[in-house]
């Protein structure tokens, strides 16, 4: 395998052409949406209506926005010409988005619709080609995707799918991909960080999550619940934004508690993916031999590790130090770590290794407060996975949870190169450009006179500038 460094027929399709192109793509994917929740129950998933509502229509709805915004937010930044330094006079710029070129993306197998669908929409729109590895067990769904862009007009050679292997993946880094986009484990990351090193190829990490939910003193309790049930059920638990951790003082935690017990306590149990089967189960009996409280009294380990079903469960009495407190795990869990007081919470969220996204519950003003101090992607503030539904917003995590961001404007621009292109019209004025020998001591001058902060410092300057 080898890719031409040549701009790609694609990338010389106009703009608003690529955008709508995509646009139409969601289309073709509402045709197929019978299809393809077959072809992910077949796959990994067993609820086929977590299919469409965790991504078809968030998928969709973000390739309709950037039919619209992204021609927009890909646009030629033109810039008229600077008055200082004099010797720019007469001279425009240009910021051109410019395509990487060959786009890798690893997907993982929790959403293999939306997450590879939009990173691959957003690097198409930019003018890229790309290249879609789905994770294993994800291959049937993610090839009807890729033909529903087809259908809509995406050539062939701009939009291939590799099979599932890593060793597919090694193959298209060795032989020079220019960006490439991986959503999994941290671990998974290390290693993909490790073989794009040696070529220096751009990455955007997608990492691991360990998401907190601050409850402030204040709360609505019912609100907290609702929404901290529906993150935990939301695909099947397997969601890197899910609420895994639920921090707060004594007494909120404790009608928090109760109000998830009277949701979970008879909630039919999930299935969990098999390769999260053992990581859960171990980590779940640790966390109850060292002391954690199973509050919905529903969890069975050996259940788990022979049917992958597992029943919503909460734990308490958590400490900030146990495994579970900091751990990515895919399966319906959640746990509650009592905190002194607010500051604590915050300290929480910030020194876990993974800090991909969090939720404030508590009083507007308060929890605004808070979500302004937290070191994560994205907050949301009484109410919970907003990123997964809304095409405008940037994701991304910080620490161990990656770098780089997909999605909204911000994710759009990462998967294009800024290029800046400079005019001159008119002459050539060599007379006002400093020349280093003779000019030092005018320029440090002209510097303090520009940009100095005293009115006093500005008077030296010039009085050393009329030496
Ligand atoms: N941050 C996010 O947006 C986000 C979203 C979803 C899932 N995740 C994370 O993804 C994980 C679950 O998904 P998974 O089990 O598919 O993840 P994974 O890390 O096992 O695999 C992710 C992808 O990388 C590929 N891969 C693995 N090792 C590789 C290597 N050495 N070289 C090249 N490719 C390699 C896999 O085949 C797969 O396509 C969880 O850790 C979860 O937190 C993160
Ligand atoms: C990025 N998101 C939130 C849609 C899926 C995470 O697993």
């Amino acid at each position: 395998m080898a890719f031409d460094s040549e701009v790609s027929s694609w990338a010389s399709v106009p703009l608003n052409r690529r955008c709508q192109v995509v646009a139409a793509a969601a289309g073709k994917l509402a045709e197929a949406t019978d299809e393809l929740t077959l072809l992910c129950q077949s796959d990994q998933r067993t609820d086929p209506v977590e299919t469409i509502t965790a991504e078809l229509l968030p998928l969709c709805s973000a390739l309709r926005w950037l039919g619209r915004r992204g021609p927009r937010v890909l646009a030629t930044r033109q810039l008229g010409p600077m008055g200082r330094p004099a010797w720019l006079w007469g001279v425009r710029s240009a910021v051109h988005r410019d395509p990487f070129g060959m786009v890798l993306i690893l997907g993982a197998w929790n959403y293999p619709l939306l997450l590879p669908g939009v990173q691959a929409a957003q690097a198409l729109a930019a003018g890229n080609r790309v290249l879609i590895k789905p994770a294993p067990g994800c291959e049937s769904a993610t090839a009807r995707m890729v033909q529903a862009f087809h259908d809509a007009g995406i050539p062939p050679t701009a939009l291939m799918q590799l099979d599932s292997s890593s060793d597919s993946a090694i193959a298209a880094i060795n032989a020079g991909v220019d960006l490439i986009v991986l959503t999994g484990a941290a671990t998974t990351g290390r290693n993909v960080l490790a073989q794009a090193a040696r070529s220096l190829t751009p990455t955007i990490m997608e990492l691991s999550g360990c998401d907190a939910t601050i409850l402030l003193p204040g709360a609505d309790v019912q609100l907290a619940a609702d929404a901290i049930t529906f993150g935990l059920k939301f695909n099947g638990g397997a969601t890197c934004i899910a609420p895994r951790r639920l921090i707060g003082q004594n007494e909120i935690c404790d009608q928090v508690r109760t109000a998830l017990v009277e949701r979970l306590g008879s909630a039919d149990p999930l299935v969990v993916h098999p390769s999260a089967r053992e990581a859960a189960a171990d980590l779940i009996e640790r966390s109850l031999a060292a002391g954690c409280v199973d509050v919905t009294g529903r969890f069975h380990a050996q259940t788990l590790r022979d049917s992958g079903q597992m029943a919503p469960t909460v734990l308490d009495q958590v400490c900030a130090d146990h495994p579970i407190a900091s751990a990515d795990v895919f399966a319906p869990v959640t746990s509650i770590v009592r905190v002194a007081d607010t500051e604590e919470s915050i300290q929480q969220v910030n020194q876990c290794p993974y800090r991909l996204s969090a939720s404030v519950f508590g009083p507007p003003k308060q929890a605004e407060a808070v979500a302004q101090r937290l070191s994560v992607g994205n907050v949301c503030i009484n109410d919970i996975l907003v990123p997964t539904a809304d095409p405008r917003l940037p994701f991304g995590g910080r620490g161990q949870s990656g770098f780089g961001v997909t999605r909204g404007a911000e994710g759009l621009l990462s998967m294009t190169v800024p290029k800046s292109i400079s005019h001159r019209r008119g002459r050539f004025m060599p007379h006002l450009r400093p020349r280093a020998d003779s000019d030092e001591n005018r320029l440090s001058a002209a510097v303090i006179l520009l940009h100095g902060a005293t009115w006093s410092q500005r008077w030296q300057a010039l009085r050393r500038m009329g030496r």
